[in-house]
């Protein structure tokens, strides 16, 4: 049920906890009013000081009988939804299954079949050598006489999972397809997830199986187009669901291919993701395809894709220029620990981004990483700025904090895809966009012992918790999860 559908309105009771800043983690008590207009629930007044429903319903000037009404539990609070600047809708399937491998074995081996899959191709009549094995193609026996049926199963799971774990934004890749990055659309806006949805953009015939490719540049330009129009049509107003501008990457792409997309983007002003600088092999073939070019950032940036809408994964080995180019740009990198860590890219220095004035997010990079929980993602940004403190001769300035972990994953999403301000807090005029946790439900993975002071409640939950401690899930002020 919608706990505000358009005209009703809903007030929101309990213990409210967000973190407006790398240091600042803000625990209130009181009342939230979320009103509904054309399906955005966006919270009307916030008031701090209630300590009854009753007070609630009487500041607000409502009756109980006119609005819904949500209390939290015990051990529960209110936390603005997570925000995934970078995963990979089709690549669900594989979490967990990367054996040994690192990115480009790991992209041919694990990924393009799968992918190729989704959009009803059969990647056994490759004549490229890309690829060996057939992965992707006997997981379920789908129907042949749907090509997308598992593309649907597919990406029903992945947004339905996403969700249960507090994801209320996802900036999601799909595959080349565009009837299969369509229905991705249609999934997302049909489950009310708020997110950005790319066709992946990638014709080099020298690092693209045959089986898996645009055929040209101007191919590439019309399916992106093709499927841009379609999520518009959807969402004109682009609020919940918006196309965002796909290249792979550079190795994928043609060098006209990426201007063409830059240019796109720039004159339809759209968002824009792509990876850059994650693995060292990946750099030695940048500097191979692409050698009249400073650096891989100067790649995307003669291309015209360096723009403030623009999300750059994992950038682990951007060198100061490239940081400088990125900072006066305004683009944005969403840092994706779990997966650096599992393809072993390296560490990406988090800290070095921000105090270059870079704005940095949470990415899952599913399946790169194996888990869609950006609370994982939390904790693995934590780690892994402990071992770069470590390497870094025990220097503690590349921590990486509960608190700075949780405002990444909410205030530097909102950063990343350009809705600073409108969600990963509770302040009026924000959208409801929003995740019930209870630390104490039945199946709770973390024990409360009741001593514990709210902060530590935190720590408990980030190093601890999990979707079971998911009760309910709002974006705009849906309800599209509950756990309970
Ligand atoms: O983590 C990654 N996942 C991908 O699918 C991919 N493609 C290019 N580079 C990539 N990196
Ligand atoms: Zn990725």
């Amino acid at each position: 049920m919608a706990a505000a559908d358009d005209g009703r309105k809903a007030i929101f009771f309990g213990r409210f906890i967000s973190a407006p800043g790398p240091e600042s983690l803000l625990i209130r008590q009181g009342a939230v009013l979320v009103s509904s207009s054309n399906g955005h629930g966006v919270l009307e007044k916030t008031d701090w000081t209630l300590i009854t429903p009753a007070a609630a319903f009487k500041a607000f000037g409502v009756e109980e009988q006119d609005v819904d009404f949500h209390q939290t539990m015990n051990n529960g609070f209110f936390f603005p939804g997570f925000i995934d600047t970078h995963i990979h809708a089709s690549q669900y399937p594989n979490v967990g299954i990367f054996g040994k491998s690192t990115l480009l074995d790991w992209l041919t081996t694990y990924t393009f079949p799968l992918e190729a899959s989704l959009g009803g191709k059969e990647p056994l009549a490759d004549t490229n050598g890309a690829y060996e094995g057939n992965r992707g193609t006997e997981i379920v026996n789908y129907s042949t006489s749907n090509p997308l049926s598992k593309a649907d199963a597919v990406y029903t799971k992945v947004i339905r999972r996403t969700l249960s774990y507090g994801t209320t934004t996802a900036s999601y890749f799909a595959t080349i397809s565009v009837p299969a990055t369509n229905l991705l659309a249609d999934l997302a806006f049909k489950f009310g997830q708020r997110a950005y949805i790319g066709r992946v953009c990638m014709d080099h015939p020298d690092t693209c199986p045959t089986y898996y490719r645009d055929e040209t540049p101007d191919q590439s330009l019309a399916n992106a187009i093709a499927s841009i129009e379609h999520i518009q049509k959807l969402d004109s107003k682009g609020e919940l669901l918006a196309p965002i501008v796909t290249p792979r990457f550079a190795p994928s792409c043609q060098p006209e291919t990426l201007s063409l997309l830059g240019q796109l983007a720039t004159d339809r002003k759209l968002r824009v993701q792509t990876h850059i600088s994650e693995n060292i092999g990946e750099l030695a073939l940048v500097k191979h395809l692409f050698p009249q070019y400073e650096s891989y950032t100067d790649v995307y940036h003669q291309a015209g894709l360096l723009t403030s809408r623009t999300i750059l994964a994992h950038g682990i080995h951007l060198d100061d220029r490239e940081l400088e180019t990125i900072r006066t740009q305004g683009s944005k990198i969403s840092h994706c620990p779990a997966s650096n860590s599992a393809l072993g890219s390296g560490f990406c220095p988090v800290r070095k981004l921000l105090d270059n004035g870079i704005d940095v997010s949470l990415g899952t990079d599913v399946s790169g990483g194996y888990s869609v929980s950006i609370l994982d993602s939390v904790r693995q940004a934590c780690l892994v700025s402990r071992q770069l403190g470590f390497v870094n001769g025990g220097d503690k300035k590349w921590n990486i904090g509960v608190t700075e972990g949780l405002w990444l994953a909410t205030v530097g999403g909102a950063k990343c895809v350009g809705m600073e301000g409108r969600l990963g807090g509770f302040e009026p005029g924000m959208l409801f966009d929003v995740q019930e946790i209870d630390l104490s439900g039945e199946n709770s993975p973390v024990d409360i012992f009741g001593w514990e002071k709210w902060d530590e409640r935190i720590d408990k939950w980030v190093w601890n918790g999990d979707d079971r401690n998911v009760r309910n899930v709002w974006v705009g002020g849906r309800m599209v999860h509950s756990g309970k």
